[in-house]
C-alpha cells in the first residue's frame, strides 16, 4: 500500500485537489483498461466536489458509479446517498443511466438487497476471483470514527466473506460495502473537512489504535490510500 496524507488550506483546494486526483485517475483508468469504475460515498463533505465534476468535460460512456455504502431509504428520500449524488452530479451530465449502480433499498429486507447488489457486482466483475478491483473508491469518515457504513462494535466489521453486507446505525441498517471489498480497491480517497473530524481523524491515523473503536483504521488496501484533509480537520495531524 502507497499512503499520502495532505493538508489543504480550506475546503475550496480541498475540492479542488481532490477533482484534479479523480480525473487523473479517470484518464489513466481508460487509457489501461478502457473503463472508470468509481464508488461515491454520502454525507455532506462531497458535494461539493459531486457539483466540481458534473461541471467536467468527460467520457461518461466509459465511466460506471456505484456507492460504498447508502442509507435505507427509497431513492428519493432525502437522507438518500444516490439522491445526493444525483442532485449534484449524475443527473447533470450525459451518463448513461446504465452506468449508475445504485445500492437496492426497497424490497423491505436489507438483508435481501444486500445479497441483490452483491449479485449486481458479481455480474458486473466477472473477472473478480475473491474481491473486485475498483479503480477508486471514495470514502468519508463521521465524528465517530466510521467509514461508509461501517461502524464502531457493529457485527458489518468482522464480515471477511461477502462483497456486501448490512451496517448498522444506532439500530437503523444501511448497505455497506465490507472491509475486504474495499482493501481490494486501485485507490482509496478518503475526503474530510471539518473541525468536528479532528478527534476521529487523530485515532485512525494514529501509530497505534482500536480498529473495532474507529473503523476507518481498518482500510489499509492493496493500491493507494489517500487522505486529503482541510485544515479545520488537518490541523491535528500538522501539529503532531
Ligand atoms: O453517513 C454517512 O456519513 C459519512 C460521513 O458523512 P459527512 O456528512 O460527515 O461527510 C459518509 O462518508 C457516508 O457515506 C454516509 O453514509
Amino acid at each position: 500500500m502507497e499512503k499520502f496524507v495532505e493538508v489543504l488550506a480550506d475546503k475550496t483546494a480541498l475540492i479542488a485537489r481532490s477533482r484534479d486526483l479523480i480525473l487523473e485517475k479517470i484518464q489513466t483508468a481508460i487509457s489501461q483498461r478502457g473503463q472508470f469504475t468509481i464508488a461515491l460515498s454520502g454525507g455532506g463533505t462531497p458535494k461539493p466536489l459531486y457539483e466540481a465534476l458534473a461541471a467536467e468535460s468527460l467520457p461518461w460512456d466509459k465511466i460506471h458509479i456505484f456507492w460504498g455504502d447508502e442509507r435505507y431509504v427509497p431513492p428519493q428520500h432525502p437522507d438518500s446517498n444516490q439522491l445526493m449524488a444525483r442532485q449534484a452530479w449524475l443527473d447533470r451530465v450525459d451518463l448513461p443511466e446504465t452506468h449508475i449502480h445504485p445500492m437496492p433499498t426497497e424490497a423491505d429486507n436489507p438483508t435481501a438487497d444486500a445479497q441483490a447488489h452483491e449479485a449486481q457486482l458479481k455480474d458486473f466483475f466477472p473477472e473478480a476471483q475473491d474481491f473486485p478491483a475498483f479503480d477508486l473508491i471514495l470514502l468519508g469518515i463521521g465524528d465517530d470514527g466510521h467509514t461508509a457504513s461501517l461502524f464502531p462494535h457493529t457485527e458489518a466489521l468482522e464480515v471477511r466473506d461477502r462483497w456486501v453486507t448490512i451496517g448498522n446505525k444506532d439500530g437503523q441498517p444501511r448497505i455497506t460495502f465490507t472491509i475486504p471489498l474495499i482493501n481490494h480497491a486501485r485507490c482509496v480517497l478518503f475526503l474530510v473537512a471539518g473541525a468536528s473530524k479532528q478527534t476521529a481523524l487523530e485515532h485512525i491515523l494514529a501509530e497505534e489504535g482500536d480498529p473495532l473503536q474507529y473503523p476507518a483504521r481498518f482500510i489499509q488496501p492493496q493500491g493507494e490510500l489517500y487522505w486529503l484533509l482541510d485544515r479545520a480537520a488537518g490541523s491535528v495531524i500538522e501539529d503532531r
